[in-house]
């Protein structure tokens, strides 16, 4: 459980604040760049950087192919803040922690998510470097009893029992899809469901076979718990995955995935995930996204009594 103090309304209030005190920029989108994946961060335009180290009550990111820097700046001319490296629970933080920099947005202002992630593949029809556009998740963690909102709620940032059927938002798939069509991606674009363990170990054959027919397209050890945080806090969420791996199923197999894998594969195809999501950034347009209000969201959610 976590302590009180530091899940407060305050503590978060004080770092967004520390941040706006340093930047003129007003970003109403957050993307959080997943293992390898921060040459996204780096194409931000009128950059400003600020390390996690010099953030007041900012996690520190501890795990190779994240960089540790939240850096504003400008894609496609909008206003956008980079996480350039995320947190993890098996880093050794609790789960608030992981999803504290989430609320710190919803305090700047951010309206949309995009969170991306390095993930191995379930089903047989992913191949390693396809991109999967994130339909839904499985939050193991969460059903487990791990959940970053456990303890006492702060309805400032949302209500005791957020409704999570409408995750990752409708009209922003869409679009992604439309994007990757005119890309010429489709071959590689999928869509799927998201699967969030604790790690840090990657699967064993059993583990890997159960969390299949469970219905999970895909598995990694973050971004559900960021998503929940985001919904309960009213933002619009988008995420996607870039598959950098087999997650092996069978006995008889001499395949071992490791992390400089995970990091090789995301590197290679970094580049195609950045084209995706820029054109992207450039096409969300406010007016053409209904419900774009933070307002309308919060009614989408059921309140329990
Ligand atoms: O931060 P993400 O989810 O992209 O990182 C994945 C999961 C582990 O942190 C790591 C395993 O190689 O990559
Ligand atoms: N749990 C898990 N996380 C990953 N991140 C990248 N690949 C994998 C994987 O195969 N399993």
């Amino acid at each position: 459980m976590q302590a009180k103090e530091n899940f407060s309304f305050e503590y978060c209030r004080e770092t967004a604040d520390w941040l706006q005190a340093r930047t003129k920029q007003r970003p109403r989108i957050a993307i959080i760049c997943g293992s390898g994946l921060g040459l996204l961060a780096d194409s931000l335009k009128n950059q400003e950087s600020f390390r996690y180290t010099d953030i007041p009550n900012f996690p520190h990111s501890t795990v190779t192919g994240h960089d540790g820097h939240l850096i504003f700046g400008e894609l496609q001319g909008k206003l956008c803040v980079c996480m350039k490296g995320r947190f993890h629970m098996y880093e050794g933080y609790p789960l608030w922690k992981v999803t504290f920099p989430i609320r710190v947005f919803k305090l700047l202002g951010i309206e949309i998510l995009l969170v991306t992630n390095a993930a191995g593949a379930l089903a047989e029809s992913f191949h390693i470097g396809d991109l999967m556009i994130i339909r839904d998740h499985i939050n193991l963690l969460g059903l487990a009893g791990q959940n970053p909102l456990l303890g006492p709620n702060e309805e400032r940032f949302g209500p005791r029992f957020p409704a999570l059927s409408d995750a990752y938002d409708g009209k922003i798939r869409a679009l992604a899809m439309e994007v990757a069509r005119d890309l010429g991606y489709t071959s590689f674009v999928k869509e799927g469901v998201y699967c969030m363990v604790g790690g840090p170990n990657f699967e064993s054959i059993a583990e890997a076979r159960l969390l299949h027919l469970l219905g999970a397209d895909a598995v990694g050890m973050s971004t559900a718990a960021e998503v929940v945080v985001a919904r309960h806090c009213g933002l619009r969420v988008f995420g996607v995955s870039l598959i950098t791996n087999q997650v092996t199923k069978e006995y008889d197999t001499q395949e071992h995935i490791d992390h400089h894998e995970v990091l090789e594969v995301s590197q290679r195809r970094a580049s195609t995930l950045r084209m995706l999501l820029t054109e992207l950034v450039g096409r969300l347009e406010w007016n053409s996204l209904s419900n774009s209000d933070p307002e309308d969201n919060q009614t989408a959610y059921q309140n329990g009594t």
